[in-house]
């Protein structure tokens, strides 16, 4: 395990680079001693060039996605023509040809509402006039099949925030944010919260989708709806959009310079984009923090988020500066960044080394679940950062959950909340039913740089195995109703959750059994349902 001050590169310490006392000092020997060892250290990501769209890749990927649709490889399909479309040079015939392609698998699968839309696209974007004909059959009978399509939805309408804060507009009156010397800012109940209780509902600073296939090219990049007909930026291969609303939103908070970096195929970073969103507000005066309202809307409040920097390696800080020098090269070389913004260098080099040190240990992946029986499937879309839900502590043992609608994020309680608690997450599900303390202990000082003093941690709670069983009779009855409810077509959703909540809440404090650890875990499980769904395309 690495601590403060450990030497790990014979030229220098953190100790050292700490009492230089400014970031910009810091950025600079660490830039300095990289350019000794590697001069021109971003000369293979110029050499590569910009990467513009290419029609000829359009093509190729366009082949491929017929190929998959003839295979009934629909999901694939659907991949493949939508990145074609991602890469099809604006005004070509090549960006109308993936669209009439996309259209047809989207035809196929019954999705006519995206079909007619993709159809529109295909003609606005120079579609074959030769070839017209056969996506006005399919328009029609689009259009004769549309009042029949069946949706599916993605999640179901968000919920509301009981009593909202006056002073957190994102959370309810039932907490409060304080601060300690130990663990910095934290979230703490100032009712007793039952469990299930919504305490925020908080919408990103911003978003940054996953690299996979199906992550990029079925969600969008702005908010992360799952969508199968995105529309791509005009300039970069890069970003997608599942509607002209959030392209815009995008191009105005942090693709109106994304989209250069975009070009020499960085991908898209949350610590890059809460930047350029970031000196965006700042430049048009956006409302001032004055100690009184907590936004989640406010770059003032995102830079305020722990950083660690006291604690931090030589390689973690050598990533940060290396990270803010790249950016800043490139956007200062192939952008208009700083005439459009006035920034100068080193004050943008310091956001992005800030940013990149607080980020690392706030982002919050944003899910999507499937559940069936008493299983429960997780697949990741993305990282968001949320300004509220930074402040919450680890435990291994927490008493919050999360639940997502898109990118919204939802937190309730896991269990009873007494008055005067610290509201918790178990950060990247390091849960003591599952690691061992030894190995919780050194992931967490690893990438949160603290020491766990949760109740499980302090008093040795074994893992899940070596727990004692508790009441496994009753549990197993537990567990037919949340079957038998969830297999039957006219489950009743809501009388399944309050049988488990009432279980939860009769929960007694102290080690669980393992039939307490598989209640609270059927319970957060259950909260999730109404949020993101794994939904099967190809179905
Ligand atoms: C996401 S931030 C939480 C908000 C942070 N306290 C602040 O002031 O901005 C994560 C950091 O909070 C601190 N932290 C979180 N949980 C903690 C805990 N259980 N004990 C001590 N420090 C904790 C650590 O410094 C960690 O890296």
């Amino acid at each position: 395990m690495l601590s403060p001050g450990e030497i790990e590169d014979p030229q220098i310490t953190s100790e050292q680079l700490l009492s230089l006392k400014s970031d910009l000092k810091i950025i600079g020997m660490l830039e300095e001693l990289s350019n000794k060892h590697c001069p021109a250290p971003f000369k293979d990501i110029e050499a590569g060039g910009k990467i513009s769209k290419c029609n000829d890749t359009s093509l190729k990927l366009r082949e491929e996605g017929a190929k998959m649709l003839r295979q009934k490889k629909y999901q694939k399909a659907i991949l493949a023509f939508t990145e074609s479309i991602a890469n099809a040079e604006p005004g070509s015939e090549y960006l109308g040809l993936a669209y009439g392609g996309r259209s047809e698998v989207l035809f196929e699968r019954g999705y006519y509402k995206e079909c007619l839309r993709d159809i529109q696209r295909a003609k606005e974007n120079n579609y074959p006039a030769e070839m017209i004909g056969k996506l006005e059959d399919r328009k029609a009978q689009a259009e004769h099949n549309l009042p029949n399509q069946e949706t599916q939805k993605y999640h179901e309408n968000l919920p509301n925030i009981p009593n909202i804060n006056p002073k957190i507009p994102c959370a309810s009156d039932s907490i409060e944010i304080q601060s300690n010397s130990e663990s910095g800012k934290q979230v703490v109940a100032i009712k007793d919260i039952p469990a299930g209780e919504i305490i925020a509902i908080e919408q990103p600073y911003v978003v940054a989708v996953g690299i996979g296939p199906s992550q990029k090219y079925l969600h969008c990049h702005e908010c992360l709806e799952l969508c199968y007909n995105l529309i791509p930026c005009q300039k970069c291969r890069t970003a997608l959009y599942c509607s002209e609303e959030c392209q815009s939103r995008a191009f105005e908070e942090y693709h109106y310079s994304e989209c250069d970096l975009c070009q020499y195929d960085f991908i898209e970073q949350i610590s890059v984009k809460t930047v350029l969103r970031g000196v965006k507000e700042s430049a048009s005066n956006g409302t001032q923090f004055d100690g009184t309202v907590y936004r989640s809307d406010r770059f003032e409040e995102v830079q305020e988020i722990e950083t660690n920097k006291e604690k931090r390696t030589v390689r973690e800080f050598f990533e940060a500066a290396n990270e803010a020098c790249i950016y800043t090269y490139f956007l200062k070389k192939y952008s208009d960044f700083f005439t459009k913004t006035g920034l100068s260098e080193e004050r943008l080099k310091e956001l992005l080394f800030h940013q990149y040190l607080s980020t690392s240990s706030s982002k919050i992946s944003v899910e999507k679940t499937k559940k069936s029986s008493v299983n429960t499937e997780f697949h990741v879309m993305g990282d968001a950062l949320y300004p509220f839900a930074s402040l919450l502590k680890h435990d291994c043992y927490a008493n919050l959950t999360t639940s997502f609608f898109g990118s919204s994020l939802v937190l309730r309680a896991a269990k009873d909340i007494k008055k005067g608690e610290s509201c918790s997450l178990t950060y990247r599900n390091y849960n003591f039913a599952e690691f061992p303390k030894v190995v919780r202990t050194h992931q967490l000082w690893q990438n949160f740089h603290f020491n766990c003093k949760c109740d499980a941690c302090e008093n040795n709670w074994p893992i899940f195995d070596c727990l004692n069983p508790g009441n496994t009779e009753q549990y197993l009855k537990l567990v037919e109703t949340v079957q038998k409810a969830l297999e039957s077509p006219s489950g009743d959703a809501s009388g399944l959750l309050k049988t488990v909540t009432k279980k939860v809440r009769a929960l007694s404090s102290g080690e669980p059994t393992k039939v307490d650890v598989n209640i609270k875990r059927i319970f957060c499980d259950l909260l999730k349902m109404p949020g993101n769904k794994i939904l099967e395309f190809y179905l």
